[in-house]
């Protein structure tokens, strides 16, 4: 496989490193001993590993490859029957490839102060030649009630978020978006047309990204935080999401990837740690690296012995973790004729199916993409069957092209993300209830022999396939870096190592200085 540099390491990732150093303060030499005496074996119904990983997600597979090519011994184990997890690609019965989970990369350059960033994804993609295709987000179709359009509409948005951004500087925590939307709705007096197109840009721009309602999103914290740091450039995989996971596993040697292994238990703080599985599998291993989403540790579907302490717990409970569902109808030909990439429909019940791609302009098919968040998709999943829903939506479509008679489609994929019992909802978001505190600590180790990652630990890129890669690798680096497992901690295995040894310095320049500064 070529190797990938990292190029960039998440800036708040530095604090998780900084108290791992000061908390665990592990003697290096006597981790490598320890690992090197115990005798790697694989018996009926216990296998021992050097890191064993739970998730074959992103975050997962990405920590895995970096071990991997500097000869830490790994397994990953998966519950579902596939790897990628909210990465799902699937192929249509006409032969199209359609993302179910992640589908953009957002953003793919950008520059801050210092320097160019490239999204990690982006890289992977243009190592494997993977076609992606640009989707401009001013390329949007409104659709308004009666057509009528209220003048301005374009620069309410900006003016909105300038607004917000002005008014968090000195407001705590737990300010909600909804808050800030409506003193502003009522500043600008907006006549009852004018607040449908506001609460509807809303929906489509804020709710629809962070997958809930806008009195759930925490404003300050979302504005200290969130930025397209890669700019404003966001493509998709032509050939599905499922290529860079493709691509990512494609070394992998038969047994480092194991799926249907469902954990059931995590015990840790002792001599190995133990990983108990549903089909009664029991994994040993220096260390666990637990790549499960938010939704399942929020669930309590895994045990832990002993208990996870209560500083990671209150960080598990206060962290936000919305819904966003696709629906997605395919038609042999296309029956509406417009170019826009998106549309989007503005009406007094913008969350009813308010979010749209059109497939037709950047698939080349005619297929729509229908996107609802939060309460509503949950409400959807729990109440509607696949048909009612297509159903739903094609109603909304008729109201959308009244002059036109809405075809039934020859092929639906409805999502369920919130009844996945691998998922329990889609991604993380930050909420009126959370802390920055919280967001460190969810990245943090709660011991030696336990460590976290996966997009809820990306205390910068949350959500994000791109955040869920980073804290793959920043988990990667912690343990062969900060726990020793890298042989020589001095020199990079190669030239061509994944991680140079510019990074590395990096990384022990950014320790030093913050242990200076602390
Ligand atoms: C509908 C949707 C749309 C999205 N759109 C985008 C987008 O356009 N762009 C973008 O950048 N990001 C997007 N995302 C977010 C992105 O997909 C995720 O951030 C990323 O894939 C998460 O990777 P991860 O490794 O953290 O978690 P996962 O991919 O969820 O990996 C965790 C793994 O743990 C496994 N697991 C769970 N419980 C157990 C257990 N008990 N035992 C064993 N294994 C278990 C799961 O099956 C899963 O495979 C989207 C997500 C969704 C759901």
């Amino acid at each position: 496989m070529e190797a990938i540099t990292i190029n960039h390491i998440e800036d708040k990732t530095h604090y998780a490193f900084l108290n791992n150093v000061l908390k665990f303060d592990r003697n290096e030499t006597e981790v490598n001993r320890f690992s090197e005496s115990k005798n790697l074996f694989d018996s009926s119904n216990v296998t021992r590993t050097q890191v064993l990983i739970i998730g074959a997600g992103l975050s997962g597979l990405e920590a895995a490859r970096l071990l991997r090519e500097n000869g830490v011994k790994t397994i990953v184990i998966e519950g579902r029957n596939r790897t990628g997890g909210r990465i799902f690609s699937l192929r249509t019965k006409n032969g199209h490839m359609i993302d179910l989970g992640g589908a953009w990369i957002h953003g793919i350059n950008g520059s801050i102060p210092g320097g160019d960033l490239t999204n990690p994804i982006w890289e992977i993609a243009r190592a494997a030649k993977i076609p992606t295709r640009s989707t401009p987000v001013d390329d949007l179709l409104a659709f308004y009630p009666a057509n009528q359009k209220p003048s301005n509409v374009e620069e309410w948005f900006e003016d909105f978020v300038d607004y917000v951004r002005e008014e968090t500087k000195m407001a705590t925590d737990d300010a909600s978006f909804e808050y800030y939307a409506n003193i502003f709705a009522n500043m600008r007096n907006f006549t009852v047309q004018e607040r449908y197109a506001f609460y509807s840009i809303l929906h489509t721009l804020i709710e629809g990204n962070e997958a809930t309602e806008l009195d759930k999103i925490g404003a300050k914290n979302y504005m200290d935080i969130t930025g397209l740091h890669y700019g404003e450039e966001h493509v998709f995989h032509e050939t599905g999401f499922k290529a860079i996971i493709d691509y990512l596993t494609k070394d992998v040697k038969s047994g480092d990837i194991r799926l249907e292994q469902v954990v059931t238990r995590i015990s840790y703080n002792q001599e190995l740690a133990e990983v108990l599985t549903a089909n009664g599998h029991v994994y040993q291993a220096d260390f666990i690296l637990l790549t499960v989403p938010l939704g399942v540790l929020k669930a309590r579907k895994i045990e832990f012995s002993p208990p996870l302490p209560e500083w990671k717990l209150n960080a598990i409970d206060r962290l936000g973790y919305g819904i966003l569902d696709k629906a997605i109808l395919l038609w042999d030909k296309a029956w509406w004729d417009s170019t826009n990439y998106y549309f989007m429909r503005v009406s007094s019940t913008p969350k009813l199916f308010g979010s749209w791609v059109n497939a037709n302009k950047w698939h080349d098919r005619p297929a729509l993409f229908c996107f609802y968040f939060g309460e509503e998709a949950y409400k959807m999943e729990t109440t509607l069957s696949d048909g009612q829903v297509v159903t739903a939506v094609r109603n909304v479509l008729q109201e959308m092209f009244p002059n036109v008679t809405i075809p039934m489609p020859i092929d639906s994929y409805i999502t369920r993300w919130a009844q996945d019992p691998f998922s329990y909802g889609s991604y993380s978001h930050i909420s009126v209830n959370q802390t920055h505190a919280d967001m460190i600590h969810m990245s943090e180790p709660v011991s030696n022999q336990l460590l976290f990652a996966g997009e809820a630990t990306a205390t910068q890129y949350y959500g994000f396939s791109h955040g869920a890669l980073l804290s793959g690798r920043r988990e990667a680096t912690r343990l062969l870096y900060v726990y020793g497992l890298l042989p020589d901690q001095t020199v990079p295995t190669s030239r061509s190592s994944a991680i140079s040894s510019f990074h590395m310095m990096v990384i022990i320049s950014f320790i030093c200085l913050q242990l200076v500064l602390y």
